[in-house]
């Protein structure tokens, strides 16, 4: 298996879901089934918190999530915990400037997808020279999701990389719904990630759908 192609990483960037236990109400098989239904173009584990599984239990709660995305043909990645990534065989992994470093991990996935979460310009570039399949710039509107969030930084940073010719795929994220999310794209990204919007909608169907709609623009 080779590196996945620019093409390929921005047309799975699309509507990315990001779940884990602590951000739902309903059955989290549930809610992944149904935004699955809605069309999500890719699946992350995020699996932390107050609560949050850990050892057999968070393995086995991953592979659920996973086999559903396995019958979906959507991609699984996994939140933080790159170990766990290499044990299900996931198809990638997203870390932040807190975690391993990306040349690191890198090292440890190969060829599977590795997204970063970045801030500026600088974590943008060593994040590509490290081997970053996409970054994540965000939060772009104020979140209560992520606990220790940065203050929201809009679309500025996605224009800044755009505007300097560099191609890497990005997916902006925090705070974004069906109503806030064209700008985002408008400014250069390629797609949007969001947790509670879908995992704490009413009908995470529809949500999903109305998301993908929000940014064929
Ligand atoms: C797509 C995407 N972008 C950003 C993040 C945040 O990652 P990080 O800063 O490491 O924070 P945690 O999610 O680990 O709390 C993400 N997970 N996904
Ligand atoms: C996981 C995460 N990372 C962020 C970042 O800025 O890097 S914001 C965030 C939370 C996104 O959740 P919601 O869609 O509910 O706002
Ligand atoms: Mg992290």
């Amino acid at each position: 298996m080779s590196r996945i192609s620019i093409e390929q990483m921005r047309n799975l960037l699309k509507v990315y879901f990001i779940m884990g236990s602590n951000n739902c109400q309903q059955e989290p098989t549930h809610v992944l089934e149904l935004a699955l239904k809605g069309g999500i173009t890719l699946f992350q584990f995020r699996e932390k918190g107050t609560s949050a599984y850990t050892g057999d239990e968070k393995y086995q709660f991953a592979k659920k999530l996973q086999t559903i995305c396995k019958e979906n043909n959507v991609p699984f990645i996994v939140n933080d915990d790159v170990e766990l990534a290499l044990l299900l065989d996931a198809d990638g992994v997203h870390i932040g400037q807190d975690d391993e470093s990306a040349e690191m991990v890198r090292r440890k996935i190969g060829n599977k997808i590795l997204g970063v979460s970045t801030h500026n310009l600088e974590e943008v570039e060593k994040a590509i020279a490290e081997g970053a399949d996409y970054v994540g710039i965000g939060p772009i509107y104020s979140t209560t999701t992520k606990e220790d969030a940065k203050s929201a930084q809009g679309t500025t940073l996605i224009a800044e990389v755009r505007s300097k010719g560099i191609e890497i795929p990005i997916v902006g994220i925090g705070g974004i719904t069906s109503e806030n999310a064209s700008p985002i794209i408008k400014s250069g990204a390629d797609g949007i990630a969001v947790i509670t919007d879908i995992s704490l909608a009413n009908d995470p169907r529809e949500n999903a759908s109305k998301l993908i709609n929000s940014i064929s623009i």
